[in-house]
């Protein structure tokens, strides 16, 4: 079986570690690395899962699926140059990071596979998005793909459309969360308990995504759906097209597309 390595296990290493193991992957087959010892020994205690140093890793895995954050790339490349195998194949999850940085850190024609996951993947329901770098080919994005299919569900898209890709799936679980959390509030506001607010909105979150995901029908014959004619959900939608929801919806993803390009360019030459 491919020998798997985490090198950084923070919240996205450790949900892909987690997500493999439930969808029942050996943990003699995963493996980490983690700079905080204190993690690093709460994650084997949890997971049973092997914590090594970078040139372990690298010595054992057959992928190394790079999980650190943009910033802390260069030491991490720094080390892991000198003993990478030949071929191994490197996997980014890094928000920003073009497939030519690690192409340019690493020996020459080391596939690398960039890929946008998010948090979903803790209870498989990820949304990956792959993208190939210039010495990666069929076998290598077969390969991710069937690691990520394991937590959920994969795209192919160009590596241009990273960025985007970044601002819309990579972060796009904050953007319901915050809403979720928001329409708590509104509850509290309201004069409902925080527990019973909670448990009408978060079931509610779920049966609109099963029906998004499910029933096939664009969002806004569902929403046309719940909305009657001089009823109360036309009056909420009147709020929120005058205090500009769906445009600062717009400027936010932008916004963050713009930081995913700028934290690129923090690693050009
Ligand atoms: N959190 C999220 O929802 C998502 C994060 N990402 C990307 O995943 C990467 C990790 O993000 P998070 O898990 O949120 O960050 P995090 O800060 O929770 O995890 C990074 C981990 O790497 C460790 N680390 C740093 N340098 C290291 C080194 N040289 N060797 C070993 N371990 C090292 C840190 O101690 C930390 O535990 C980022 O590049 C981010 O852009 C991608 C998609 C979603
Ligand atoms: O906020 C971030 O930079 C990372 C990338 C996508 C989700 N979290």
């Amino acid at each position: 079986m491919t020998k798997i390595a985490v090198l950084g296990a923070g919240k996205i290493g450790e949900a892909l570690l987690s997500g493999l193991l439930s969808a029942g992957r050996s943990a003699d087959d995963l493996m980490f690395t983690e700079k905080h010892p204190g993690r690093a020994e709460a994650l084997e205690k949890q997971y049973g899962v092997e914590g090594l140093d970078v040139a372990g890793a690298a010595a054992k895995a057959d992928v190394l699926v790079v999980a650190v954050k943009p910033q802390d790339i260069e030491p991490l490349l720094d080390e892991l140059a000198p003993v990478i195998r030949p071929g191994t194949l490197v996997v980014s999850l890094c928000a920003g990071l073009p497939t030519k940085l690690f192409e340019r850190r690493l020996p020459d024609s080391t596939p690398v596979v960039r890929v946008m996951p998010n948090t979903p993947m803790l209870v498989g329901e990820a949304m990956s998005a792959i993208s190939a770098g210039s010495n990666a080919g069929e076998e290598h994005l077969s390969t991710v793909e069937e690691l990520l299919t394991a937590v959920g569900k994969v795209a192919r898209v160009p590596e241009n459309q990273q960025d985007a890709v970044t601002a819309l799936s990579g972060s796009g679980p904050a953007y319901f969360f915050y809403l979720v959390e928001a329409m708590i509030d509104a509850g509290i506001l309201l004069g409902i308990p925080r527990d019973l607010a909670s448990r009408l909105i978060i079931q509610s979150a779920v049966g609109a995504a099963t029906m998004l995901a499910e029933g096939g029908q664009h969002p806004v014959i569902l929403r046309e759906a719940v909305t009657s004619p001089a009823g109360t959900t036309i009056m909420a939608i009147r709020e929120l097209e005058k205090h500009g929801v769906r445009a600062a919806m717009l400027a936010a993803i932008e916004s963050a597309r713009d930081r995913s390009i700028e934290l690129g360019r923090q690693h050009e030459d």
